[in-house]
């Protein structure tokens, strides 16, 4: 399968009082079609600074190089005017607050129609009233009473059903591309598992590609097909979202994990990535209990593992995924870990699975 979005070396930085911050420092990613792919990482690891370079909504000062091809075009060199176009066309980006997103003297309907109008040949094909269309959208979205919220003002309205207003307003385009920063963030554990709900059902619906970013690895792991680990603006570890929540490989991605409430919330010792002075090797090498030599000096490569030895390190093996749609994926798609422990050379070490699970 052809992917939608082709991300290849993406480097990012601000100018500082410091000096430059590098915020990515080489990102690589495919996103496919009806696919969900997931990017979770520490704060300041660089995860919305991606989601931002994509549809072209850094700011100004940003210095951006490499590659974003979607649907054949290179979108870090479209004009502005046709990056507009396909924000609110092709690709929808739902923002971190919903609360500021909409705004507040206008009713939810007011807003849903005006962006349903935009899309005049959706409109203008099923000869249905700009409020059927509406209700119809928030109904699809599992909006409770939808043609009430039509008439209702963002403030009567939960954290969750803001958050599907968004949703809405976003699909009226038939993207193809959703992103979506933080979807969950100061959401109770019962909108939070409806928004995930909501999110699968809008990928089915339309067989969009979705990037999500979140910190919440918890719906990391129930939304999303595939994961991106990052650390110090790279994907340190990346792979089929059974497998990593499973078996992580990266140091970095056992930290993270460890640090879930479940397994143990022991956080990661050590200071996190300075931005204004990114080192020459690992960004995780100061606070990495297997470092060697090499890791200070160079920054190691994504090395495919696949090695069936050496998908047996730390970590318990659960059950394959039950999702059949899931596990044909998994089984697609291989795990990748930017780690020198992963080096082609260092498999044939005996010793590695047990260094690992120390
Ligand atoms: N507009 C900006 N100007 C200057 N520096 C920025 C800007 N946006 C992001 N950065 C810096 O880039 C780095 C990556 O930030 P980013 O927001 O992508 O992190 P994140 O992984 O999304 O973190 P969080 O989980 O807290 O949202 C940080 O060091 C941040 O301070
Ligand atoms: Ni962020």
């Amino acid at each position: 399968m052809e992917p939608l979005l082709q991300i290849r070396d993406i480097q990012a930085s601000f100018p500082s009082a410091e000096g430059r911050l590098r915020a990515l420092n080489g990102v690589s990613l495919d996103l496919y079609q009806g696919r969900i792919f997931g990017l979770i990482g520490e704060t300041g690891s660089g995860k919305s600074v991606l989601g931002l370079s994509i549809p072209g909504l850094l700011p100004d000062s940003a210095e951006v190089s490499g590659s974003i091809r979607f649907k054949g075009q290179e979108l870090l060199k479209l004009h502005r005017t046709r990056l507009r176009q396909l924000r609110g066309s092709e690709i929808a980006f739902i923002p971190q607050n919903p609360a500021t997103s909409l705004n507040p003297v206008l009713t939810i309907g007011y807003q849903l129609k005006e962006a349903i109008a935009r899309h005049r040949s959706r409109s203008s094909r099923s000869g249905k009233s700009l409020t059927e269309q509406a209700a119809e959208l928030l109904d699809s979205l599992h909006m409770p009473e939808p043609e009430r919220k039509l008439r209702s003002y963002p403030f009567q309205l939960s954290g969750g059903m803001k958050q599907r207003v968004l949703a809405a307003i976003g699909m009226c385009g038939h993207p193809s591309l959703v992103i979506a920063d933080e979807p969950t963030k100061g959401l109770d554990a019962l909108v939070r598992a409806q928004t995930v709900e909501m999110m699968r059902s809008v990928v089915r619906q339309t067989g969009a590609a979705m990037l999500v970013i979140t910190h919440d690895l918890h719906v990391a792991e129930a939304l999303c097909d595939e994961i991106g680990v990052m650390y110090g603006g790279r994907i340190v570890e990346q792979g089929p979202v059974g497998e990593l929540f499973r078996q992580p490989k990266h140091p970095y991605t056992q930290g993270l994990l460890g640090s879930m409430p479940g397994r143990g919330m022991v956080p990661i010792p050590g200071a996190a990535y300075n931005p204004a002075d990114p080192g020459a090797g690992c960004a995780f090498v100061t606070r990495c209990r297997h470092r060697r030599a090499e890791c200070e000096s160079a920054v190691p490569e994504l090395y495919p593992v696949t090695d069936p030895g050496m998908s047996t390190l730390a970590g318990t093996v659960g059950p394959a995924s039950a999702d059949p749609v899931r596990s044909g994926f998994e089984a697609a798609a291989t795990a990748k870990v930017r780690c020198f422990l992963y080096a082609p050379d260092s498999r044939t070490e005996q010793d590695l699975p047990q260094r690992l699970a120390e």
